[in-house]
């Protein structure tokens, strides 16, 4: 099935989760704008990480996970059993909260993707390795030192490597999953500021815990609770006129 062209390039249609019996995910009905940032919010154990990770299917080798209903990106089913996963998380990259480098130089880190993908020309590596530093604001901090472990940077820096990775094998969509809370303050400002440079490129998904942060970076924000999606709508809105009082309950530290 192919739904007609949308200015959204997530879209989800009648999504409900399952690991075994337990129904993390609540008919979730959500568009997600292309070229922006949304944010994912809501109290621990809501379902934002498992939402998240059903958007480039890491959650497929749980034993126990199940999913009904449709996910599509660009208008394609990511579902279908005709999509190959491997290309598809070409397409939809993933940084997580721990930045997790490769225990190789800062040059292979970024060289992997593409290396994987086929691309062994040095020049063209050369370039891309330098474009994605660039591109996720480390260049200047590691161009003299591409060939030293990229385990000898610092958190933040290996924060942005990671995004560095991701970049490199030119996604169209970029999640990430709480990826400034491991940081410190100036750390996690550099990965917000590179947050809104990227969207100029790329759709982005976070979830995040730091309602201040949801409000800096992002442009539209989901509201999750009990696996399902409360309230979903622009980001100013959501935190200066939400409509629902759960919602108004959450953003004013009621709970959670
Ligand atoms: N692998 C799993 N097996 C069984 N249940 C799981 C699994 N992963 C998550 N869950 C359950 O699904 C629900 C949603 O979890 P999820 O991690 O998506 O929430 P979250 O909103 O991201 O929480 P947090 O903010 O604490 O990371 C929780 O009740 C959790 O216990």
């Amino acid at each position: 099935m192919t739904l007609t062209a949308t200015a959204s390039i997530i879209q989800t249609d009648s999504l409900n989760v399952y690991y075994d019996d337990f129904k993390a995910l609540k008919n979730i009905q959500l568009n997600m704008k292309e070229k922006a940032v949304t944010a994912l919010i809501g109290p621990s154990g809501c379902g934002k990480s498992t939402f998240l990770r059903t958007l480039n299917r890491m959650n497929d080798l749980i034993s126990g996970f199940r999913v009904e209903g449709n996910i599509f990106i660009k208008n394609e089913n990511i579902y279908d059993t005709k999509v190959d996963v491997v290309d598809l998380r070409k397409q939809v990259g993933m940084v997580f909260q721990r930045p997790n480098p490769f225990p190789m130089s800062i040059y292979d880190n970024v060289a992997y993707g593409p290396r994987i993908h086929g691309i062994k020309n040095k020049v063209v590596l050369d370039e891309l390795v330098e474009k994605s530093l660039k591109a996720a604001a480390l260049w200047e901090e590691v161009k003299d030192r591409l060939n030293t472990s990229a385990m000898g940077l610092s958190g933040g820096q290996q924060q942005r490597l990671v995004i560095a990775r991701v970049l490199a094998i030119q996604p169209e969509v970029i999640l990430m999953d709480e990826p400034a809370s491991a940081l410190d303050p100036i750390s996690t400002s550099k990965i917000e500021q590179l947050i809104l440079d990227l969207k100029e490129k790329y759709t982005i998904v976070i979830v995040t815990h730091s309602m201040q942060q949801a409000a800096r970076v992002s442009d539209e924000t989901a509201f999750f609770l009990n696996g399902e999606v409360v309230e979903f709508a622009e980001t100013n809105k959501i935190f200066t006129n939400p409509q629902k009082q759960q919602t108004e309950d959450y953003i004013t530290g009621r709970f959670g």
